[in-house]
């Protein structure tokens, strides 16, 4: 079930700048001066009747403001991700959200047999918004817009995924939204993701850093054991996706990694294997 839409007067406008938003915007939220774009309020999930994925999970993003998601593999990032853009309901719990709201899924659905021009102009006129082939390129698409979506490469296939998302207005979802782009085509990206008036929430395995961003940790479970690496460069999307890994991140030219307990010998070894050296290891 969604809130009602809380009242205009204590609304910030969403096509204001980020730079009003900036000086204790915290405080304002506490104080019910500024309404957050979106509101999770004790939000459960479960599927079926499986167990919990997400429990008591409260969050709200104001206007303007970045919220990277954190947390292991099978954490329920995605579940909430879903959850918060209104395409999974929650099994407990309330969710407020605006009107706009632009949602990229970790996977590119199979089978889409639209262009990349045809699936852009779809989706923007389903949701009232203009189609913005301005952000493809700005992305740096190459490719043919008119051959189907299914014969891109996963980059461009990405670039075109993540137009349509970007297009809105109010709530931006990204689920991995750096998965397959090219250098140049993330750094465009990382602007795109710290700029702006909408609310953004995103996950982000490679731990990128945005200036602003605030982090949500989901599930943080306190065992484990914490691997520093050096010389990592082409090896981290390898090594963040090892068994047991529940979160990694880069730290300059090497990651922090976050391992489950009774995965950190097989991780290190991976680790090595690859080239990498082993700064610290801690529990
Ligand atoms: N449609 C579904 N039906 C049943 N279980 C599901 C479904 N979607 C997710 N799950 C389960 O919910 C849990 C959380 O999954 P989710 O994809 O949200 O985690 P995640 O943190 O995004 O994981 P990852 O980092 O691996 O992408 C997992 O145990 C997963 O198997």
């Amino acid at each position: 079930m969604s809130l009602p839409h809380p009242p205009a007067r204590r609304s910030f406008a969403l096509n204001s700048t980020r730079v009003l938003y900036s000086a204790s915007t915290r405080s304002y939220l506490d104080r019910g001066i500024i309404t957050p774009v979106v509101r999770l309020d004790r939000v459960g999930k479960r599927y079926g009747r499986g167990p919990w994925v997400l429990r008591d999970v409260t969050l709200a993003v104001e206007p303007g403001e970045t919220v990277v998601v954190t947390g292991g593999n099978g954490s329920g990032k995605s579940t909430l991700l879903r959850i918060a853009a209104g395409l999974s309901r929650p099994t407990s719990g309330r969710v407020a959200r605006p009107a706009s709201v632009g949602y990229l899924p970790e996977r590119f659905p199979p089978g889409v047999k639209l262009s990349a021009r045809d699936y852009l102009r779809h989706l923007a006129a389903v949701r009232g918004v203009p189609a913005r082939w301005d952000l493809v390129e700005a992305l740096g698409f190459v490719g043919d817009p008119d051959a189907p979506m299914a014969t891109l490469s996963k980059g461009n296939t990405q670039k075109v995924a993540l137009a349509q998302a970007l297009a809105a207005t109010g709530l931006l979802v990204l689920d991995e939204p750096w998965s397959g782009l090219d250098a140049a085509a993330g750094a465009v990206l990382a602007e795109f993701v710290t700029g702006g008036a909408a609310a953004r929430l995103i996950t982000d395995h490679h731990g990128h850093d945005l200036p602003g961003a605030r982090e949500f940790a989901l599930g943080a479970r306190r065992t484990g054991v914490v691997v520093e690496l050096d010389r990592v460069g082409e090896s981290f999307e390898k090594i963040s996706v090892l068994a047991g890994v529940r979160e990694a991140r880069v730290v300059g030219r090497g990651a922090r990694v976050e391992v489950e307990p009774g995965f950190s010998d097989q991780v290190l070894v991976e680790a090595l294997r690859l080239g990498c050296s082993v700064r610290s290891v801690r529990s």
